[in-house]
Formats: C-alpha cells, structure tokens, sequence
C-alpha cells in the first residue's frame, strides 16, 4: 500500500445521457514513476484524470491517492496531487508571478513556503515573471501550468496531453523538468497521444480504450509484446509478383528487386524467412530489420478490443 501514488479501483462514470465513459477500470500507480496513461480519443482518460482532480463525479467505485480516498477524504486527496489540464485556460491580467501567488494562496500555502521563483525558474520564466499572460507564447502558458500545479509540492503531478502543439525543442524542455521533477521524487502521471514519448518517458504504461483498462504493463514488456516484425530483403534478380509463403504474414513488392515481409516473431524467425525466399530460388543481396514499437502494441490491443 505504501508504495502506491494512485489506487484506482472499479472506477467508473456513466455521464448524464448515458455515456459509460469509464466502465469499472482498476490499477495502481507505483510511487516514484513516469506513469503513461495512454488511449485512442474518447477512451475516457480525461474523464479519468478529472474525477481525481475532483471535477468530475465518479458513478462507482473508488480513487486513492498518496492514501487518500477522494471521497471520504478529499481534502488531503486533493493536496497531494498537481494536475496541468489539457486546456490553457487564464486570466490574461495576470502575470505569471500572480498567477502562481493565487495558486499557492488557494492552497493555503503560507507565504514563507512559496516557491514562486524557484518555480518560474524551473519552468524558464523567470524573465516573464512580470508580463501579462496573454502576451506568453502557447509553449510558455504550458510551462506556467506546470509550475502552477506545482505551487503545494504534491507528491503526484498528472499532466493531461501536456505536449500537444508544443513544438520539438518545449516539448524537449519540458520533458527535462518532468524528468528533474521525478528525479527528486515526484510521481508523475501523463497522457499522450505521442506513442514514441510515452516510450521514451514512461516507466510503465496503462491503456485504455472504450473506457476500459487493456493493457498495465511496464513500458519494456509491452513494446516487446509486440509480435510483428518486419523484413526488408534485396533479392538478386527481378520479381514480377510477390512470392507466397506460409511463414510470412505479409508480403509487399516494393520495387522490383525489393520485398517487405511482415512474419510473427512468436512463430518463425528471420533466418526461416529468408531460407524460405532461397527455396524459391532467390538469392538474397541484403537484409534489413524493422522492429516493432509501442505503436504496433497500441494498434493490435486496440484493434482487438473494439
Ligand atoms: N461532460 C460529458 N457529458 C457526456 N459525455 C461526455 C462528457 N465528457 C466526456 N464525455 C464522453 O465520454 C467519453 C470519454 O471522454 P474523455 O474525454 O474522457 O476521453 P479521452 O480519452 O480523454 O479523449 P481525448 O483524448 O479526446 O481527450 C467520450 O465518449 C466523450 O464523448
């Protein structure tokens, strides 16, 4: 129990009109993680990450976090965890340094503990620290929310999609922070639709689709769930179709000397592949290997959960 940030148990959320948004979802996030929460659109992991902030009434079951049951002990729920929302929304009068005040005043933060510059230098801002909001770039407003999610220290951070239309080089900053900020401790929890970085970022990855967990699994085993890989073969001479075999899954003719076999890692290798190719009477100039990523994961448990 101690070593859990978030306890998620038999969620569920039924909106009024009867979206089943969340259909009885159950896991764990372990403390001291870069925890992905990934999903198609619609698959509810808003819904999800919006009842633990509390803006959103669950229907059944129940939500700990950092021990605390949202429900019976919201208060302290609600002080351990730091949500950066999908949406930028702010008051455009406010300068960063206000914004951050406000945040900490209310969650009762005492003065003497802020951490207003520490945060805006932490987010790169503190050169903004006293320009109005709506003169901040999308990336910068971004950053701001990080650091206002921030203000009460809570052991949990949960970023919802937080890199959307940010570009390369924010999107690099800002996973550097959220990696420092984990460093020192913070669990951290995101969404995104960026496959390649929740590979990149994530200890361990939940999916989820129609509203209902398909997969928890740490990041390394998933991607290596994946049982589709991909050859690509120079053969010496020119091919006017595609040959036929029982161990590919797949073949295309790229061009007239150049084959991409798809074939499943659980039930051949690539050596039987191109012994295949040589039975035809081909002979083989050169071979490349493609391997699978948490894309082709993601594709086939969402594709055969629909
Ligand atoms: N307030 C609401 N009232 C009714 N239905 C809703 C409401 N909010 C969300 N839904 C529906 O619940 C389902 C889950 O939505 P949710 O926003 O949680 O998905 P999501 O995984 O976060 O998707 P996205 O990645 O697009 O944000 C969707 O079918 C959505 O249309």
């Amino acid at each position: 129990m101690t070593d859990v940030a978030i306890q998620i148990d038999t969620l569920s959320k039924t909106y009024k009109g009867g979206k089943r948004a969340l259909d009885g979802v159950t896991f764990d996030v372990p403390r001291g993680q870069i925890f992905g929460l990934l999903g198609p659109n619609g698959a509810g992991k808003s819904t999800l990450i919006n009842i633990l902030a509390g803006l959103v009434n669950r229907t059944g079951g129940s939500a700990r976090i950092w021990g605390f049951d949202i429900g019976q002990d919201a208060r302290n729920a609600k002080a351990s965890i730091g949500i950066v929302p999908q949406e930028i929304l702010f008051d455009p009068f406010f300068t960063p340094r206000e914004s951050l005040e406000i945040q900490a005043a209310l969650y009762g933060v005492p003065r003497d503990k802020r951490r207003t510059d520490e945060l805006l230098a932490a987010v790169h801002l503190s050169d903004k620290a006293d320009a109005y909001a709506r003169t901040l770039s999308g990336g910068m407003k971004r950053r701001l929310l990080v650091a206002k999610a921030m203000v009460h220290s809570p052991p949990v951070l949960v970023l919802d999609e937080p890199t959307a239309g940010v570009d390369i080089e924010l999107r690099q900053q800002l996973w550097a922070y959220v990696r420092e900020l984990n460093a020192a401790g913070v669990t951290v929890v995101l969404t995104t639709h960026y496959l390649e970085e929740a590979e990149e970022l994530c200890d361990r990855i939940a999916i989820i689709n129609h509203g209902r967990l398909i997969a928890n699994e740490p990041t390394r085993a998933l991607v290596g769930m994946a049982q589709e890989k991909i050859v690509e073969v120079t053969v010496d001479r020119d091919i006017a179709a595609a040959p036929a075999n029982a161990c590919f899954d797949k073949v295309l003719l790229k061009g007239s000397r150049v084959l991409e076999i798809s074939y499943r890692k659980d039930r051949v290798n690539a050596g039987e592949v191109l012994a295949a190719l040589q039975g035809a009477g081909l002979g083989i100039v050169d071979v490349s290997t493609k391997e699978a990523d948490l894309e082709d994961v993601f594709l086939n448990l969402t594709r055969a959960a629909a």
